[in-house]
């Protein structure tokens, strides 16, 4: 079986690339032998090969020739030489990908011959178990028929929204960045527990189911998320005193920042 009669190909198989094609495996969108990958280092391409069999090789002609589908997933400044060194043998017959921060689609279509569709996606690493948020963006030739296949791609992977280009910048403040600021407030909130006594493998897991918890309750309930917090927090009890800690210390301030910050530096990565 392959996706749709098209198979994938990806330049770039580090962090992102690698779970991309980990999760699109796992989920059993296509088969091993239906995607091939990438890579200027050959540790990380054989390490990919003996953990999900897919076809590697150090020649990105080689993914434009056995592709249909192209996904761009190599650095933002490794974007402009990578795609100098393969946009000629692309045609109108490939969609072309790109996950890369910052880089506009106009870049891309700058270099591609006419005609090629280019989409523009925001990825995140929980794609990797099929838990991802990943935006969309749709470049001047891309069709109806080429959302289609990236929303089924991306789908795959987790949630997908489509978006105007000009909002991919902050939505990579958010959900392209935001594993690790999750991650951050998880290891803290552990260490608290641990601070209290608790032993770090006990804390952590209350820290994760927690977080899961209470985002799939917002998820599925719509409720405001003041409002949650407001149940939690009976009258003198002692979540109004955490709550207390966290306000003088601004943390609200601090992820609003976190994301502008984000926001800002995405839209450098030209
Ligand atoms: N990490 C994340 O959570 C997310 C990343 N992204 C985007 O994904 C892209 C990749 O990021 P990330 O995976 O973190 O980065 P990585 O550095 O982990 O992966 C990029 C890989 O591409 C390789 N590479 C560089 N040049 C070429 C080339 N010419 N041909 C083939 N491979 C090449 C790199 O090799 P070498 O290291 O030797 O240069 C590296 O192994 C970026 O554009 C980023 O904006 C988007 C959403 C989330
Ligand atoms: O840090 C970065 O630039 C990339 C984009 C989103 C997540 N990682």
């Amino acid at each position: 079986m392959n996706f749709n009669n098209k198979r994938v190909g990806v330049i770039g198989a580090g962090a992102m690339g690698s779970a991309m094609i980990r999760g699109f495996l796992k989920a059993g969108l296509m088969q091993p032998q239906d995607m091939i990958a990438s890579d200027l280092r050959d540790n990380a391409l054989q390490e990919l090969k003996r953990s999900t069999s897919i076809n590697i090789t150090s020649d990105n002609s080689a993914v434009v020739q056995r592709s249909q589908v192209i996904i761009f997933a190599v650095k933002p400044d490794q974007v402009e030489n990578t795609l100098k060194e393969v946009a000629s043998s692309i045609t109108v017959e490939h969609l072309v990908v790109s996950v890369a921060a910052g880089i506009s689609i106009s870049t891309f279509e700058k270099h591609l011959p006419s005609g090629v569709s280019v989409i523009r996606v925001m990825p995140n690493v929980p794609a990797l178990i099929g838990e991802g948020m990943t935006a969309l963006a749709l470049g001047s030739k891309a069709g109806k028929d080429d959302q289609e296949t990236a929303e089924a791609l991306f789908s795959a992977l987790g949630k997908v929204l489509t978006v105007q280009e000009s909002e991919l910048d902050a939505v990579t403040g958010i959900s392209g960045c935001g594993p690790a600021y999750m991650v951050i407030i998880l290891e803290a909130l552990a260490d608290g527990g641990v601070k209290m006594g608790l032993s770090r493998q006990v804390a952590l897991q209350l820290a994760v189911q927690t977080m899961i918890g209470t985002a799939r309750m917002i998820q599925a309930t719509a409720e405001h998320p003041a409002s949650l917090k407001d149940r939690v927090c009976s009258p003198g009890g002692s979540t109004i005193s955490g709550v207390h800690v966290l306000e003088n210390g601004g943390l609200r301030g601090l992820l609003i920042s976190a994301v502008e910050a984000s926001t800002k530096r995405s839209g450098e990565l030209r």
